[in-house]
């Protein structure tokens, strides 16, 4: 049975999930002779694939000094704060790695409004970019990680947000979102990434994926495209039958 999109990436545990994710990267970055942008997800799910990327042999793998990496979503709180992707992505790997300061583009959180900072960061993205439209075949990012809530949700696209309507903006504060203010990058910024590859892991994510996988496409990771591959990278735990 194939999924509905995308391609399994069958990992053994949470273990093997971080080591074949952080492998996947580091060969795609390395294998490209230009810039590369990661967006990074947030969550519980990512944290030991980044903190594998500050270990051997991933750390002496990654071309550090090519690598852009830009957040696919936040939580509008301080780094300091324990919700933060950016916080918990500088304390798994980006404190520990040689990678130029400005290769690493965090959305403000202090010091601004939800809307100027989702306007900033999407002006940030326009910048790298090189233009404020996306041009057919030019992909955005060329890696967009992506976790799975047990709601379908992905990034901060949470299930019946407003966000989940916008086609014209890259970037969108989400005010009303379940629980902390966020700001999250939408469809048409994340559809434009060269490749996407999800992390699910453990039994709780199970049903979730069994739906999005079998072509339920009521939730908002339904909706997730890439211009080359989407890829699943997805523990025995969480892909249960589909293992
Ligand atoms: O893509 C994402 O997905 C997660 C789901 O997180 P997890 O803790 O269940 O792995 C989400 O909340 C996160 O902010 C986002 O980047």
């Amino acid at each position: 049975m194939a999924p509905a999109f995308g391609t399994l990436r069958i990992c053994e545990d949470a273990a093997d999930l971080a080591h074949k994710g952080a492998t996947f990267l580091c060969a795609h970055a390395a294998a490209r002779s230009e810039r590369t942008i990661v967006a990074l997800s947030g969550g519980n799910t990512p944290k030991p694939l980044y903190e594998r990327l500050a270990q051997e042999p991933a750390k002496s793998a990654m071309p550090w000094d090519r690598v852009h990496w830009v957040l696919g979503d936040e939580r509008f709180v301080p780094p300091s704060d324990p919700a933060s992707n950016y916080g918990m992505a500088r304390a798994a790997f980006l404190d520990h790695v040689p990678v130029p300061p400005e290769n690493v583009h965090p959305v403000r959180t202090e010091g601004v409004t939800l809307d100027k900072a989702a306007h900033d960061y999407e002006a940030m993205l326009q910048g790298l970019y090189g233009a404020d439209t996306l041009q057919p075949g030019k992909p955005l990012l060329n890696i967009t990680l992506l976790g799975l809530g047990d709601d379908g949700h992905t990034a901060s696209l949470l299930p019946h947000e407003p966000v989940l309507q916008v086609r014209d903006r890259w970037v969108r504060p989400c005010p009303r979102a379940a629980w902390e203010e966020r700001v999250t990058l939408t469809y048409p910024a994340i559809n434009a990434s060269e490749i996407v590859a999800f992390l699910v892991s453990g039994e709780g994510k199970r049903e979730i994926l069994d739906k999005i996988l079998s072509g339920d496409d009521s939730f908002p990771a339904s909706h997730i495209r890439a211009h080359g591959e989407v890829l699943w990278f997805a523990d025995r735990a969480a892909a249960g039958r589909w293992a």
